[in-house]
Parts: structure tokens; C-alpha cells; sequence
């Protein structure tokens, strides 16, 4: 893995799976649709409860490899006043396109996220996000997602296109910090990313 040493490795990869691309399979084990997922670490900006002004994104398993989620834009979210920060926006569907690799029982981190902000998302909103997977080839696993203000019907106001690439427990080990893997492993809520890790040696 060339992680570390700063490859371009996939710079200005496609974002559209190849024709010839594999479907997705819904690992045996995965939740049941409208699980909610719960979070992957208590300290992710995304989803862990541990982050006072973190988004405490909230994933459910869908049908097939998908997943619905939902967060709600708090004041220490603005980018402009009132308005929801581009990044954090981002970062919704990034966090939700994420969770994916959970139905399939893989550990994989964004290698590209192609966002559109179609219109802007006020404090107080609610945003509901769905993403699905389009395709797994190798290591590179397709995205795709939309996120509307208000409820699943409502207007959308971002969509993005992702790859994530797959990676074994030594991404983290070797390039994290010791205090927070160590933290991570101890903490008991963190039983499904120790199923994910055994899946994923
Ligand atoms: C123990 C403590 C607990 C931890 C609990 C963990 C729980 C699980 C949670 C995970 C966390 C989730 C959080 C939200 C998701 C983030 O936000 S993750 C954070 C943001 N992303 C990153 O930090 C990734 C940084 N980049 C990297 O580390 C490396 O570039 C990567 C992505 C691992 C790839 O490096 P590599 O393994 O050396 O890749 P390489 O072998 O060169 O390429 C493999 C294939 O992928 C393609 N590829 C590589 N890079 C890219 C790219 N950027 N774009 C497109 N394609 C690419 C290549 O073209 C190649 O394709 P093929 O030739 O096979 O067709």
C-alpha cells in the first residue's frame, strides 16, 4: 500500500463504474433493513456520539447494498449565516456513503467524493441522505448518493459520487495515532468494527 508515501495512485479515477463491473452482494450478515447502523468510533466527526459539534449522522441499513441517513444542521455547522457549510455537507455524504462498506463487510475509506451542492441547507434543517453501492471492482468500491431537505420526498439539495478503496487494519495501525487506536479497540461499542476487522485480517 502506498498510502503513506503519497502515490497518485487513482488521481482522476472515474467516478462511474466500468461496464463490466461486479454488483455489489449484501454480506449474509449484514443488518436488516431499518437497522440502525450506530456509530463506527464514538470520536468520528460523522457519526460518533463522543463529538459535542459532530454531525451524529444516523445510518439505517436499507434493501440490497444501501442505506438511508439523517442529520440535522446545527448552528456550529454554518458556513454562511444560517446556512449549512459546504464541507460539512460533504461530509454528510461521505459519512453516509461510508456505511455502505459496513453491508458489505469491508473496511474501505473515500479515495474520491464528487459533490454537487444544488441548493443550500439552513440551520435547523433536516438533511435525509440515501446512498447505494453501484459496483465493486477489486478494491474499488462505487457510490453513489443524494441528500433532500425536510424528508425522503423533499428537495434535493446535494448529491455526490464516490470510490472507496478497501484497506486492511494496517491503514489504520500504521498511519494513525497509538492513543486513539488503542481507545478505539478498548471501547465496547466498538464490537461491529472488531466483526469488520476479523472479515478484513
Ligand atoms: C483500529 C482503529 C479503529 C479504526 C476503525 C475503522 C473503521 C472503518 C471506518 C473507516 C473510516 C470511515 C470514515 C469515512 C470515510 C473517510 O472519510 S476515510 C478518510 C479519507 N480518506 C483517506 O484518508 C484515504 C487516503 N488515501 C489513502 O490512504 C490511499 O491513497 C488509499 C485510498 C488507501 C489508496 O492507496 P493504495 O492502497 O496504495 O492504493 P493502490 O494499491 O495504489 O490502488 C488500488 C486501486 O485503487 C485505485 N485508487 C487508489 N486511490 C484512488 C483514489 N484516490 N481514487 C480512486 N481510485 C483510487 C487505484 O487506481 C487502484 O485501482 P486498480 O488499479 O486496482 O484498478
Amino acid at each position: 500500500m502506498s498510502a503513506a508515501t503519497g502515490s497518485d495512485s487513482g488521481v482522476g479515477a472515474a467516478l462511474t463504474p466500468p461496464p463490466d463491473v461486479a454488483s455489489p452482494v449484501r454480506h449474509p450478515d449484514a443488518p436488516a433493513p431499518g437497522t440502525l447502523l450506530g456509530a463506527h468510533y464514538d470520536q468520528c466527526f460523522g457519526c460518533g456520539e463522543g463529538q459535542l459539534h459532530g454531525l451524529h449522522l444516523e445510518a439505517r441499513a436499507g434493501e440490497g447494498v444501501t442505506v438511508t441517513a439523517e442529520f440535522t444542521v446545527r448552528p456550529a455547522h454554518q458556513g454562511a449565516p444560517g446556512l449549512a457549510h459546504g464541507g460539512v455537507l460533504a461530509l454528510a455524504l461521505d459519512e453516509t456513503l461510508g456505511s455502505l462498506n459496513w453491508l458489505l463487510r469491508v473496511i474501505a475509506v473515500t479515495g474520491r467524493l464528487e459533490t454537487d451542492f444544488v441548493r443550500p441547507v439552513p440551520v435547523g434543517a433536516t438533511l435525509h441522505l440515501e446512498a447505494r453501492c453501484t459496483g465493486v471492482a477489486g478494491r474499488k468500491i462505487y457510490g453513489s448518493a443524494v441528500g433532500r431537505i425536510g424528508g425522503s420526498d423533499g428537495p434535493v439539495a446535494v448529491r455526490a459520487d464516490s470510490v472507496f478503496i478497501e484497506v486492511k487494519l494496517e491503514h489504520f495501525t500504521k498511519n494513525g495515532r497509538p492513543q486513539e487506536i488503542k481507545a478505539a479497540l478498548a471501547d465496547p461499542d466498538q464490537v461491529k468494527v472488531a466483526r469488520a476487522f476479523e472479515v478484513n485480517p
